[in-house]
């Protein structure tokens, strides 16, 4: 396989990312087919936490780069980048830890991943080629992840907000904002904005037409 593309779509939660993501990779797919394209997501490298009880779980700051397995997420795009199938995690949100399931990711010459903490791993953004960041509003970001936190994700408006005031929009000012730094697109009015996807699908048809 000759070069492979590792584009990278950071933000805050709720900021759009996994729908801009899905949405580049479904109407490249529906268009070119799905051998050449794979989709990732930083959220199935949360670590396991199988030895915990739900308990102990539901008090990891889910915010923090600690949470996340970075280095197995490293070794697999390096690996898909080699050339290599590999096995992707399965996250749960609702028990707070991986499932039985692994999802077998074939080498592909463009690779999406999607997830809020990708752009502050050094390790990680040395894999990267292609860096985006959804620059939606925090009180946008808020809106959309309460209706999705109930209505998929199984929460109560209090663990929302409790959750919000307490990891995730301290993360979002320590770790996520600063990371902007490193994104060569930035991306507003999040994950419905076709004109960034078109501009990224061009990019991506130019480089599997270079290959
Ligand atoms: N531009 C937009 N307009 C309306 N709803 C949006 C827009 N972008 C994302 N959403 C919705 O907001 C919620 C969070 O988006 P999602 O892509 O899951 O965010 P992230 O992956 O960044 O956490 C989803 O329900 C999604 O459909
Ligand atoms: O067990 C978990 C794992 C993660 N979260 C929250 O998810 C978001 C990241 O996912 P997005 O799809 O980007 O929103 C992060 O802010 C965590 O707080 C969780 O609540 N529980």
């Amino acid at each position: 396989m000759g070069k492979n593309t590792i584009i990278a779509i950071a933000g805050a939660s709720a900021s759009g990312k996994s729908l801009f993501a899905s949405t580049v990779y479904q109407e490249l797919v529906a268009e070119l087919g799905d051998e050449r394209i794979a989709i990732l997501s930083e959220d199935a490298y949360y670590r396991d936490q199988s030895h915990l009880s739900f308990e102990q779980r539901i008090l990891t700051n889910y915010d923090h780069p600690a949470a996340f397995e970075h280095q197995l997420l490293t070794s697999h795009l390096h690996a898909l980048r080699s050339g290599e199938a590999i096995k992707m995690p399965q996250y749960s949100y609702k028990t707070h830890t991986r499932t039985e399931e692994t999802i077998t990711v074939q080498p592909a010459k463009v690779v999406l991943v999607e997830g809020i903490l990708l752009l502050t791993d050094a390790r990680l953004r040395s894999q990267f080629d292609i860096t985006v960041f959804m620059d939606t509003p925090l009180d946008i970001c808020l809106l959309r992840r309460i209706k999705r936190d109930l209505e998929d994700r199984g929460r109560s408006l209090s663990s929302v907000t409790e959750q919000y005031e307490t990891t995730v929009r301290p993360a979002f000012f320590e770790f996520i904002a600063p990371s902007k730094q490193y994104a060569d697109l930035v991306v507003t009015r999040g994950g419905k904005n076709q004109i960034a996807v078109d501009i990224i699908k061009t990019k991506i048809r130019q480089l599997l037409a270079e290959k």
